[in-house]
Formats: structure tokens, sequence, C-alpha cells
């Protein structure tokens, strides 16, 4: 049900390189998402001057004067066993989380998160079983601010505690009661306490965006004193916007000397552009859950972050991260979930890559490029140019005849699209009836040449 793989009914075209192939395929059902039926290939020449699609011809690269941006520096904390755990149709046995936790760090994320495991026995005996599995990655799990979560959390052998602690009116009058003086106590006891055995700690604001900017900075300053590993901003609500958060985070940059981290909901559609400009803005860990999912409707996806990042600095993404296991772990998470992968989730949905209108088609075939910011190849993906609908053109309907070897010439191309189209004007045609319109077609050339 989780399955997303390329749209079957599409023209196939895996063209950024030399020596690249077009495959064929029409039809454009939804309900399909294995490989295309009919992959017929053929050759096309690499076009001269082809750069690639995140090479350093786009203008958005951060410029060299950002010397605060960890744009091309920056670790994620994947929080799919934390945060993911808190999406309403979440429910992971053992065997699940272990599996997630190995798909994550086969797919090369720094961090990895798990529930507090002060919340059950079973959350408790997971926290270790995955702790035990030796994992590149570091295993952290994440507790409230409060002696009793810490001292079971430095028991079961993670590597690192995140600790958290709202900060903002509303939390500190309906959630936990407590004033900034007592939150500034606990947090230093907490941290003093999981450093002493030996384990990494960072300290965390919830809904820092609706906290007073004077007792944030004044807690971040008082827990960097006492060597706290990070400090976390959350915008526990997702009411923050970019300029906010670039403000926010910056001023934090020039009042801590840790790391920063940062967690962003979205509720209002900002999470991933948030991350971003927090790393832009000296801010050095970013939260990120396979699929999004969270409380609500969740936090940036791990595909989409890493999507925004690749396009930023795709050399240092893709030394850093096996990109072609995200498809994996996307279909795990899912699976696990039971929902579907989106339609138009980022770089892996259905028609992330797939190309229709015949302005798009045509420049696709002559250069990926022009319609494609990211190679469908770095993440194991392929390339579409659908053509069974009206709003096709000659050139398209060219390479697919180039690919049935069938030897027309430009005003018979012209002829047979024109053919197309009048069909697809009634309905959308598969590849077979394209393919059996283009035959006929030259047959009937043929015919009349004879
Ligand atoms: C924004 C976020 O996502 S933060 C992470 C959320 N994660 C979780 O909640 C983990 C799963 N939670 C649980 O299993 C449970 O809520 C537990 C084990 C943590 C606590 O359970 P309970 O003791 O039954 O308390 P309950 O959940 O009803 O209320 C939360 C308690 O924590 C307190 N609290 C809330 N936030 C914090 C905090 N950041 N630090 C310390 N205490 C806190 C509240 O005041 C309340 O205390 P109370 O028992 O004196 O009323
Ligand atoms: O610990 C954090 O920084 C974030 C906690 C959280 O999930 C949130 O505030 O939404
Ligand atoms: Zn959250």
């Amino acid at each position: 049900m989780c399955d997303h793989s390329d749209p079957g009914a599409t023209q196939k075209v895996n063209g950024a390189a030399p020596e690249t192939h077009v495959g064929i395929d029409t039809s454009m059902s939804l309900g399909s998402n294995g490989a295309p039926a009919n992959g017929a290939e053929v050759r096309r020449q690499p076009h001269l001057g082809d750069t690639g699609n995140a090479g350093n011809v786009q203008p958005f690269n951060s410029r060299y004067s950002d010397f605060l941006s960890n744009v091309s520096n920056f670790k994620i904390i994947e929080s799919t066993l934390r945060e993911g755990e808190q999406f309403a149709n979440a429910f992971f046995d053992t065997e699940t989380k272990i599996k997630i936790a190995k798909a994550l760090d086969k797919f090369g994320v720094d961090c990895i998160e798990l529930t507090s495991p002060a919340a059950s026995e079973q959350s408790r005996k997971d926290c270790e079983a995955i702790c035990k599995l030796g994992l590149k990655t570091k295993v952290i799990t994440h507790i409230r601010c409060h002696m009793d979560d810490a001292r079971i959390a430095v028991e079961t052998g993670v590597d690192g505690v995140d600790v958290v602690m709202g900060t903002s009116k509303f939390l500190r009058e309906y959630s936990h009661g407590k004033d900034m003086t007592y939150i500034t106590k606990t947090a230093i006891e907490v941290i003093q306490f999981v450093k002493s055995k030996g384990i990494e700690i960072r300290f965390s604001t919830e809904d820092s965006f609706r906290s007073d900017l004077v007792d944030l900075l004044s807690i971040y300053q008082a827990v960097d004193k006492v060597g706290v590993n990070r400090v976390g901003i959350a915008d526990t609500v997702g009411v923050a916007n970019p300029r906010q958060v670039y403000d926010l985070v910056r001023t934090l940059r020039g009042v801590v000397g840790c790391d920063i981290e940062c967690h962003f909901h979205n509720d209002t559609g900002c999470a991933i552009a948030n991350a971003y400009t927090a790393l832009e803005a000296g801010a050095t860990h970013v939260d990120t859950s396979v699929l999004g999912i969270g409380e609500r409707n969740g936090i940036p996806s791990l595909g989409g972050f890493i999507a925004r990042m690749y396009t930023a600095d795709r050399e240092y993404v893709m030394s850093k991260y096996n990109l072609k296991a995200l498809r994996e772990v996307e279909n795990l998470v899912a699976e696990a979930v039971q929902i579907q992968v989106p339609f138009n989730n980022y770089v892996t949905g259905y028609c992330a890559f797939t190309h229709k209108a015949g302005i798009h088609a045509k420049a696709i075939l002559a250069n990926p490029s022009t319609y494609e910011i990211i190679r469908p190849e770095d993440f194991g993906m392929s390339r579409y140019v659908s053509i069974g609908h009206r709003l096709t053109g000659w050139n398209a309907v060219k390479s697919r005849c180039e690919q049935l070897e069938l030897d027309l010439t430009e005003e018979q191309v012209k002829e047979a699209t024109a053919a197309i189209k009048k069909l697809a004007d009634v309905r959308e045609q598969t590849m077979e009836d394209v393919d059996r319109i283009l035959r006929n077609y030259a047959r009937s050339i043929e015919a009349s040449a004879a």
C-alpha cells in the first residue's frame, strides 16, 4: 500500500549524464506505482554544457559573505522514533523500531532520537535494545526537565539526552506551572547530572517563539555556562516564519558558544523553510522525521529537508548521506503507520520527476536541468515524460518514435502528434494506444510509398 515507485504509463527518460536512456511508457494511472510496464529504451546524446541539475550554474547558493551559515555543515537529529511516535497513527513495536533505526543508520543520519524511557516500561526496554544495536548514528533519548526522567535515561545506554521544558506563558501556566527561576535551577541540575555520567546533553525551550526573548536568552546563557552540549529552539505550534527564525537563531548565536538545534512544526507550512533559515543563521542541528510524521501534522520530513539541502550543497549532502536509501526508509515508515506516501512527496512522490506539457518535455529531453533541480538518479529514481494526452508536443512524440524505431520525418511526426492529440481530447491515451497510433501511422506511410 505504501509503494511509491515511479509512475507507470509515461515515457521514462534518464538523461543527465552521457550515454543516457529514454524509456517510454505512456498511460498515467495514479493507481499503478510499479516501474513502467513498457520501458523500451533509446539513447540520447549528452547535451553540451549540461552542468547537472544542482551544479554551480544556479544563482541561489548561499553567499560567501554569509559567515554564520551552516548550510554546508549541518547535522540531522532524526526523530521518527520520538516525535514520529507522537503521530496519531503511530504504534511501533520493538521489531519495527529496530528496523527503522537500522534504516535511518543506513541513510546516515547523525543522531536518532527515541521516545522517553519514562513513557512506559516497553519504551525503556526498546531504548536499551536500540542502544545495543551498535549503530554508527548516535542514539539520543528525549525527556522532561526532571531528575526522575534523567535518572532513568542515563541508565539506558544512550549517547545523549535531549531535555525540554516549556517556557511560554501558555505552558508555564497550563502545562507544568513552573516559573523561570525554577526552570533554570532544574535545568542546571539535570544538565550537571547527565554530564556527570559522561553523556551528551541538550536543553531546549518548548514553544520558544511564544516565549519572552529575555527569558530565553537568560536561560540559554545559564545552561551554556554549565557546559550543555546543545541548546534547542522549538516552534512547538508551528507559528514561526523564516524571518522570525533567522532573527532568533542569529541572536542566540551571539549569546551561546554551544551547538544550536532547531525543531519546527508544520502547522502553517513553514517547517522546512524555517529549518533551512535556522541553518543560515547559525544553527547546527535540525530535527526531522520520516515523511514528517509527528504531533498533529508533524515536522520537516527527512526527504523534504534533504531535498532542500541537496539543492544548496549537493556535494556535502551526497558525500554524507546515502540518498538511495531514502525510499526504503519512507516505505518502511509508511507501512508501519499505515499511510500512503503522498503523490507529491519530495523526491520520491509518484510524479516528482514526471514531465507532461509539451514545452517541458522538449526541453527535458534536450537537457534535464531545464526543468529539474534534483537529479533523480542521485536518489535512485527515474525521470518520465508523459505523452498520451492533449498537452503533448511533437518533440516528445518524436522521442517515442525513435524508441519504436519508426523512421518518420518531422512533418510526419507532427501529423502523428495531431492524431494523438485529437484522440486525447476525448480521453487520456495509454502507452499501448499511443504506440498503436504511431505504428499504424508509420505503416500507412509505408503502404502509400510502396
Ligand atoms: C512538545 C513535545 O512533544 S514534548 C515531548 C512529549 N513527549 C511525551 O509526552 C512523552 C510521552 N509522555 C508520557 O508518557 C507521559 O506524559 C509522562 C510519562 C511523560 C508523564 O506522565 P504523567 O506523570 O502521567 O503526567 P501527564 O502526562 O498527565 O502530565 C505531564 C506532567 O509532566 C509535567 N511536565 C510537562 N512538561 C514538562 C517538562 N517539560 N518538564 C518537566 N515536567 C513537565 C506536567 O506538569 C505534568 O506534571 P503533573 O503530573 O505534576 O501534572
Ligand atoms: O525538544 C524539543 O526541542 C522539541 C520538543 C517538541 O517536540 C516540540 O516542542 O514540538
Ligand atoms: Zn515537536
